[in-house]
């Protein structure tokens, strides 16, 4: 009903917030849009699920996350994918790896500091009862 609308819309917003803060960041300027196919030829056959911060964007406009777990899943893909991509000693692999480890510590703290449990926890009963 309405107020279920109105709580999954402030949902939006924050995540919306989020994300665009993460994309600002310079240290993710990688992960702010698709791994370039081109670029990076053999992606999707170790990649399963690619995900980056402006698909991010597009699923929260299209209403995809009905809570914050939801969207952790997929910010999680991000780095998961960054790590698993790129184990090797190298510097560029390292260099990505510090990013990737930096974007899941700062997605945690965000999360940890700026989510009220009691607004996540009206999200997931309004998931349940979908
Ligand atoms: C993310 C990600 N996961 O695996 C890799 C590898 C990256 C990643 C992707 C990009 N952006 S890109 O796919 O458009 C690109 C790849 C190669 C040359 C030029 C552009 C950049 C970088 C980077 O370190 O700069 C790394």
């Amino acid at each position: 009903e309405e107020q279920e609308e109105d709580v999954l819309r402030e949902l939006r917003l924050f995540l919306r917030n989020v994300t665009e803060r993460l994309a600002l960041d310079r240290r993710f300027k990688a992960f702010t849009k698709p791994v370039d196919i081109e670029e990076v030829p053999d992606y999707l056959m170790v990649i399963r699920k690619p995900m980056d911060l402006s698909t991010l964007l597009t699923n929260i406009d299209q209403h995809k996350y009905v809570t914050v777990r939801e969207f952790m899943s997929d910010t999680d893909l991000i780095w998961q994918n960054a790590l698993e991509y790129n184990p090797d000693s190298d510097p560029m692999d390292r260099h990505i790896r510090h990013r990737a480890c930096a974007l899941k510590d700062t997605v945690r703290a965000i999360i940890r500091d700026e989510l009220d449990e009691d607004f996540e926890r009206v999200c997931e009963e309004i998931r349940e009862s979908r």
